[in-house]
């Protein structure tokens, strides 16, 4: 079986990511490119990352009116990214058009309910009930839409995995046992979100920001 953590790089220079990368490149599957990444480096940077060699996830996290949606799909198709993220809330239409623009080998998947958001924040939104609910509702208006999956935490991926056998499913927020959370409240441990049905397992401070980032990609690998 693959390696299915992506290294979530969202580190502050173009050197940096691409040299982080370099080195953790034989323990993880693949790299993920987030806002942070591409409004700082654009398709320039995504060629420069490519050039490690392992399969780029395309995090730009997509939501608006469903022609410009679509625009924005087309014109990365260029950079050939094995997933793309969009927002679920951004409702059907757009999903689907941003489905029907995307290149033939990306994955589309809609971002659900942020792994950084509670129940609280969800109220706040203008949302009432749990997270549960909230991920298992826009998990099946993502598939009824035709993506091919969607990102959630791995609190509630098991009951997204049971609901939709062949969905493809992102899940980051994960912590191995005993590191700090930061700004992530729905959090699991890289082996429990992998056991429950997770397809990818996105890492990002675990790796970049420790001591001995090899040493401790290694050793997530080692729990999976
Ligand atoms: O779409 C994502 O990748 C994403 C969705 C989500 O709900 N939560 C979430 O943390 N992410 C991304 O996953 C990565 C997590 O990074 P760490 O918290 O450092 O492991 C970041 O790059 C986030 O942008």
């Amino acid at each position: 079986m693959s390696n299915p953590v992506y290294l979530a790089l969202d580190l502050p220079t173009l050197d940096t990511a691409k040299a982080l990368a370099t080195k953790v490149k034989s323990h993880v599957g693949g790299l993920k490119l987030g806002l942070e990444f591409f409004c700082a480096h654009g398709s320039h940077g995504v060629h420069e990352i490519a050039q490690v060699g392992l399969p780029i996830f395309l995090d730009l996290k997509l939501h608006d009116i469903p022609n410009t949606v679509a625009g924005a799909m087309q014109a990365i198709h260029v950079l050939e990214p094995a997933i793309v993220t969009v927002h679920a809330s951004g409702g059907r239409a757009m999903m689907e058009d941003a489905k029907a623009a995307a290149a033939e080998g990306t994955k589309v998947v809609a971002v659900t309910m942020l792994t950084s958001l509670d129940e609280r924040d969800l109220l706040r939104t203008g949302v009432s009930g749990s997270a549960h609910d909230q991920v298992m509702r826009l998990a099946e208006l993502a598939e009824a839409s035709g993506l091919d999956g969607i990102v959630c935490s791995g609190q509630e991926v098991g009951a997204v995995h049971r609901q939709w056998k062949k969905g493809f499913f992102v899940v980051p927020g994960l912590r191995p046992a005993g590191s700090a959370t930061g700004d992530q409240k729905r959090v699991v441990t890289p082996r429990q979100a992998r056991d429950d049905g997770a397809s990818v397992l996105v890492i990002g401070r675990p790796i970049s920001r420790a001591d001995d980032p090899v040493q401790a990609a290694r050793d997530i690998e080692a729990t999976l």
